[in-house]
């Protein structure tokens, strides 16, 4: 695992949430992407290296929805970026870890994303992230 890709964020209103990171972090987004794979529209601030990600459900059920019908919003995932996603999904399989998609899936901002579930990671939904080629 290279860096922090991003650190996503569960939000109910993409907009006023928006303007609330644009505050915090003294620039605006310089993105917006729906994914409708995953029901997300997502935007993300460029902070250093890394990105903060903010996700906003499009349907009922969207894992961002379920997760705020329980919790509220907030931090609700942390991505690596790696340079082989099947090598690292084969690794991380063999320490033990329980991966949620085997085969890699489309994510936001040009990337292949695999998930580890957070009962096997303490507690942290782990995303990781490979640039598309
Ligand atoms: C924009 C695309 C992409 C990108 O390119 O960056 C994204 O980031 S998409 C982000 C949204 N997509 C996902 O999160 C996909 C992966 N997530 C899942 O598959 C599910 O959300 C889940 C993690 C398997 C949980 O789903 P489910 O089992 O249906 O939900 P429960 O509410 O029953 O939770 C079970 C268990 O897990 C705990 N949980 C759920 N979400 C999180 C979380 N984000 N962080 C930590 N823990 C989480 C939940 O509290 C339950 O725990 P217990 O009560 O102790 O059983
Ligand atoms: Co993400």
């Amino acid at each position: 695992m290279r860096k922090i890709e991003h650190i996503g964020i569960a939000v109910q209103d993409l907009e006023e949430s928006n303007a609330l990171f644009a505050k915090l972090l003294g620039k605006t987004h310089f993105k917006t992407e729906i994914v409708a794979g995953e029901a997300v529209e997502t935007s993300f601030f460029q902070v250093g290296e890394t990105k903060v990600e903010l996700l906003q459900a499009t349907k009922p059920e969207s894992a961002i929805a379920k997760y705020l019908e329980k919790k509220s919003p907030g931090v609700h995932h942390i991505a690596f970026d790696v340079e082989d996603i099947l090598a690292e999904v084969a690794r991380l399989k063999d320490e033990g870890f329980e991966i949620l998609n085997e085969t890699p899936k489309e994510g936001a901002d040009n990337k292949l994303v695999v998930f580890l579930h957070p009962r096997s990671t303490h507690g942290v939904l782990v995303e990781l992230c490979q640039e598309r080629k």
